[in-house]
Order: C-alpha cells, then sequence, then structure tokens
C-alpha cells in the first residue's frame, strides 16, 4: 500500500502585465498525509489552490517549496513511473478528458500497455472488460467498442475511474470528479468511489467546493482559503463546529443532520432543505427517515 506526505508545500506563479512582474501565491505551506482507506477532503471556492495542489501531486507543475513524499508500507520511496502508475487523477470534466477519436476500449488499455501491466493483446482486452466491469459499464464488451461522444457523462466518468486505477493506482486524486454531471448520478459515481477505494485499499484526495459531499465522502476535511489551509480536523467536527469564519460560511450552506432545524426550519424526521447559496451543490440532503444522504430529486420521488 502507499501513502503520501505532503510537507509546507508552497507555489508561486509570476503573472506578467506588460513589464510588470508580480508573483501569485496560489498554494502556501500546506501540509497533509493520505493514507490506504483513508479520504481527505480538500475545500475551497474558485481559485483557493485546490487544482493547483492537484498538479503538483501529479507532477504537473513543479512545487516553488516543500515536500511531496510518496511511500510504501515498508516506507520505501516511490519515483519516476512507479509513482506515476501509484497517483493518478480524475479530471473534472468527463468530456475533456477523454479523446473523442479513439474508443473506449484504447483508454483503459493505454495505461495499462504504457506502465506493462499486460504482455499481450488477449491479457490487454480481458483487463479492459474487467475494469470496465468493475466500475459498472455493462455490458462491458459492447462498451469498449464505443466512442466516448456515445457514452453519457456519468458513463464518460466511469470509464476515466477505470482509465486511473487500470495501471494499478493506489493514490487517487479526484478534482471535482461529480461537478460536471447531472445531479442525478452524482451520488452514484460518488459510492462508486467508495467501493473501489475499500476494494483496493486506496489514498484519496477528493477536491471539492461542497462541504456536504466532503463531509459524507471523507474523513479529513482541509479547508482552503488564498492557497492557505485555515481549518483542518475530522469531517464532522470541522462541519458541526467550525472555528474560521470562512468555514462558517461554507458549514451554514452543508446539510447537518445533528442540527435539527436550525437551516431551513424542518422538524426532525424530514430532509431539511438547504438556502441556496452560490457555488454550494444543495442538491444532495440528509433524510433522517432513510438515514442516509440523498439526491433531492430521489427524495421527491420516494415520497411521491
Ligand atoms: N498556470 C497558472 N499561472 C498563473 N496563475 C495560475 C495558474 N494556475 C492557477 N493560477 C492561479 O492560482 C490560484 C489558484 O488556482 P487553482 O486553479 O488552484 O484554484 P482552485 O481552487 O482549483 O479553483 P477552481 O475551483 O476554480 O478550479 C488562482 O488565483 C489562479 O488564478
Amino acid at each position: 500500500m502507499t501513502s503520501v506526505h505532503v510537507t509546507d508545500l508552497t507555489k508561486d506563479y509570476t503573472l506578467r502585465s506588460g513589464l510588470r512582474r508580480t508573483r501569485l501565491r496560489a498554494v502556501d505551506r500546506v501540509s497533509f498525509d493520505l493514507v490506504p482507506r483513508r479520504t481527505v477532503a480538500l475545500v475551497g471556492e474558485s481559485g483557493s489552490g485546490k487544482s493547483t495542489i492537484a498538479k503538483l501531486l501529479t507532477r504537473m507543475e513543479k512545487p516553488t517549496s516543500g515536500r511531496i513524499d510518496v511511500q510504501l508500507d515498508d516506507r520505501t520511496p516511490v519515483m519516476g513511473s512507479v509513482y506515476q502508475r501509484h497517483v493518478q487523477m480524475v479530471f473534472q470534466d468527463p468530456f475533456a478528458s477523454l479523446n473523442p477519436f479513439h474508443t473506449i476500449e484504447h483508454h483503459v488499455a493505454r495505461p495499462l500497455r504504457i506502465h506493462h501491466r499486460t504482455h499481450d493483446a488477449a491479457s490487454t482486452h480481458a483487463r479492459v472488460v474487467e475494469m470496465l466491469q468493475r466500475v459498472n459499464l455493462e455490458p462491458a464488451e459492447q462498451i469498449a467498442l464505443r466512442r466516448p461522444h456515445e457514452l453519457s457523462g456519468g458513463q464518460r466518468q466511469r470509464v476515466a475511474i477505470a482509465r486511473a486505477l487500470a495501471p494499478g493506482a493506489q493514490v487517487l486524486i479526484a478534482d471535482e470528479p461529480v461537478s460536471m454531471l447531472d445531479v442525478s448520478i452524482r451520488l452514484g459515481v460518488l459510492n462508486l468511489l467508495g467501493r473501489l477505494q475499500r476494494e483496493d485499499n486506496l489514498a484519496v484526495l477528493y477536491i471539492t467546493h461542497d462541504l456536504a459531499t466532503a463531509r459524507h465522502f471523507s474523513d479529513e476535511i482541509l479547508v482552503l482559503y488564498r492557497g492557505r489551509v485555515v481549518e483542518r480536523g475530522p469531517a464532522d467536527a470541522v462541519i458541526l463546529d467550525p472555528h474560521h469564519d470562512y468555514t462558517k460560511l461554507l458549514a451554514l450552506a452543508a446539510p447537518d443532520p445533528e442540527r435539527v432545524g436550525s437551516v431551513g426550519g424542518t422538524r426532525r424526521g424530514a430532509a431539511r432543505e438547504l438556502p441556496a447559496r452560490d457555488g454550494i451543490d444543495n442538491s444532495v440532503c440528509y433524510d433522517h427517515d432513510l438515514g442516509d444522504w440523498v439526491h433531492v430529486d430521489d427524495r421527491e420521488r420516494a415520497r411521491a
């Protein structure tokens, strides 16, 4: 199994305007650990530095300072192509992340070949089919032959997840993996990620601007504001007892099963409506009757 230790990670960008140069600190001394079977959520508004951290972790960008140490259980450092195989990313946009000219089989087979995970065409095909089945894309043999435009957004994101896991990923960076999907299928994709995490002992970094899903799907939450971690802790503690003003603002808009009637003024036993807030996903709420988080449309359908 693989862990990631991030220490004082800092990233500066140089911005040019005519002859003038200014420096923007996008990520400022951020530290956290990613360990198997646990999810850390990075929460913050647009521009707070979330995607920059993802790019640093996947080595698409170089840090200005700080360390990212990836190591196996016995502390052997993970480097080079093994690093790339172990640390994989699922991008926000399933429409842009798949090449429209290639089949689904090509997308999932490519990382298998690059990382020498299979040795001939037959074993590569068998592994592609297995991966598609693992992400509930059935009938896998037929899906493998299709091109991305022949799939729905949710199906494409499942392909992207299969592609990330195919080479044997141990660390998954999920950068807003459901924000571009129809609200009715978001929970399904997040639940799929949860199952795959348990099955493969994945360490997951879940990047989102949505505290509600962050609470449901993560063990620890880091609240990022202008590149800095302003608050961190166990998911429930951060949301139920936020200390930083910025977190309080975010938490106000997140569903809270413990704080009965305080948001939306509804009784216990009914799912609570949330006040609409810019940039916050209100489509998921906690239903006390079900004892689970549900999509508001599903809840309405169940009541009808
Ligand atoms: N390549 C770049 N060059 C210059 N500035 C950049 C670059 N990439 C990001 N930035 C700046 O760094 C800051 C952090 O950006 P980042 O994309 O990490 O934020 P974010 O929290 O992921 O936002 P969003 O939720 O909108 O994706 C922003 O001010 C952004 O404009």
